[in-house]
């Protein structure tokens, strides 16, 4: 090499390294947000974050990054975590403009419609929840009950066996493939044959791989340009997005060769039934994504949710006790229905405790802060900031919850009536109540509120260990590995 063009090259990389350290050095003391607390090395580069959304580790960490720098910490040179009341209206709120931001993108399968969870265009999102909410309306959910009631019947069953012969089982893999199954059942008319054993987990397996990839690409630039690529397609290598989008459109195709006459309408025949204000259906990718929208973000939240209940029953026996007391006073003959379990205050007060204690999506849920900026605990986030709560943080703020966050209290949930509102109104478990919240949401309560209640009813139970519960990787969600309990047939009803 000449002694010029080793000298351009010298001269390339100098400028190019001085241009990296003067942008590190405008990221930590001169960007609009250098003036907000956080880890050091997040301030710099958004490599932080990154690392910790790759290793799975965001649960241990958010809920001490607060606590340690308070109500609002910078996760990367323009990304903020906020807790907070208002915000929350202001960003997950009924008429919110705040838009989700761009990390959603990597959750959109390049083959499939547009994809309710991945959209940021608030017009799409409106059509699509539009042309799903037949399907999840409580009405339409509650006629499939019994349906639902035969999964949870087989797990029963299932449950019976390790329980008469004091074996330990992991109700990872039980609440799992309960809500598999029940959300097969729900939106194709069949369970997934899972608690049978005989089913399609594999598909779980899938979404898992999807989560993965789409939670930490997300971060990255090119997000998934680098697993869906002219060289990957040569290589004829799928993405785990399309792998799950085609599991779904054959699943989708099997129900429309099926005969439906005669039976109750599950969530694809509303799919397929809705027409929009032309008249017009809608197209099969249209009712492929609803079908995957659904699976995807309606079996695993519900299991963890489940396993987050057993957790806290198991340390504490006391509230076990009350819960046995109140659920033995139902008229139990036939199976504990969802309206059933609407009448026990100490239940509905146990479920939303687990739920503030632990959550099911830990992640941030990003938005883009709308006009006008937002204001928390005194600072102002200019708009276009990249915001994001997370729900391990926001409830277990000091500020709503009372000194006592820590424990777990279902009595916090019981006696005065406004404060009981008031908690509810702050609890962040659904994403708000805004045009993004979780339409699921009713669906999983009938599930969670059966599922405690006839366990409860059925079965003593007990953690093998109770330092590690189980173990723990957030990609999106909190997915669980490994809870081993053990259970025994409840022979005896609290005397009452
Ligand atoms: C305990 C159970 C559940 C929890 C804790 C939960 C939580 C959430 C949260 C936090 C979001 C907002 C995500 C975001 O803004 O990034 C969300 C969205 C969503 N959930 Fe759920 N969910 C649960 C169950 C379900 C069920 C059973 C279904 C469907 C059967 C479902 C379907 C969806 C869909 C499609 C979205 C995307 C909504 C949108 O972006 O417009 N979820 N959920």
């Amino acid at each position: 090499m000449s002694l010029i063009a080793e000298n351009y090259w010298i001269a390339g990389l100098l400028s190019l390294s001085g241009a990296g350290v003067l942008l590190l050095c405008y990221n930590a003391f001169f960007h609009p947000l250098a003036q907000f607390p956080g880890p050091r090395l997040a301030s710099i580069t958004g490599l932080w974050r990154l690392y910790h959304y790759a290793i799975g580790d965001w649960h241990d960490l958010i809920l001490d990054l607060h606590r340690k720098y308070g109500r609002v910490v910078r996760l990367a040179p323009n990304e903020l975590s906020v807790v907070d009341e208002s915000a929350m209206k202001t960003l997950y709120g009924h008429g919110t403009p705040a838009l989700k931001s761009n990390w959603y993108s990597a959750f959109q399968s390049p083959q499939a419609a547009p994809n309710q969870l991945a959209t940021q265009d608030p017009q799409i999102s409106a059509d699509i929840r539009r042309r799903m909410a037949p399907a999840f309306k409580m009405t339409a959910l509650l006629r499939l009950e019994s349906s639902m009631q035969d999964c949870f019947d087989k797990l029963w069953q299932q449950l019976d066996k390790p329980a008469s012969e004091g074996a330990i089982v992991d109700m990872c893999h039980w609440t799992d493939t309960l809500t598999w199954d029940v959300i097969g059942q729900l939106c194709y008319g069949e369970p997934l044959g899972s608690i049978a054993g005989a089913g399609d987990m594999n598909v779980q397996g899938i979404l898992i791989k999807f989560l993965m990839v789409s939670t930490v690409l997300g971060h990255v630039w090119g997000q998934l340009f680098w697993i869906e690529n002219p060289l990957t397609r040569l290589l004829g290598i799928k993405n785990p997005l399309s792998k799950f989008f085609e599991w779904s459109s054959m699943k989708v195709r099997q129900h429309e060769e099926s005969d439906r006459s005669g039976v109750q309408p599950d969530m694809i025949d509303h799919f397929l039934a809705y027409r929009d204000s032309e008249g017009k259906p809608p197209t099969r990718l249209q009712v492929v994504d609803g079908a995957t929208a659904t699976i995807g973000a309606g079996a695993d939240t519900v299991g963890i949710a489940m396993r987050s209940v057993l957790y806290y029953l198991s340390i504490n026996p006391a509230v076990v006790a009350k819960l046995q007391k109140e659920i033995d006073a139902l008229d139990s003959s036939e199976s504990i229905s969802f309206r059933q379990t609407q009448q026990l205050p100490y239940l509905k007060a146990v479920v939303r405790e687990s739920l503030r204690m632990y959550s099911s999506v830990p992640a941030q849920l990003y938005r883009i802060v709308p006009d006008g900026g937002l204001s928390v605990d005194g600072h102002f986030i200019p708009p276009g900031t990249i915001v994001g709560m997370c729900s391990l943080a926001q409830n277990r703020d000091t500020a709503i919850f009372g000194q006592d966050v820590d424990v777990f209290k279902p009595d916090r949930w019981l006696g005065d009536e406004a404060r009981g509102r008031y908690l509810e109104n702050a609890l962040f478990n659904f994403g708000g109540t805004g045009p993004r919240s979780c339409p699921g949401r009713d669906l999983a309560m009938i599930e969670l509120y059966k599922f405690v209640a006839q366990m409860v009813q059925k079965f003593d139970f007990e953690l093998v260990d109770k330092e590690r519960p189980w173990s723990v990787k957030t990609y999106f969600f909190a997915l669980h590995t490994d809870m081993w309990m053990k259970l025994a047939r409840r022979e005896k009803r609290v005397e009452l």
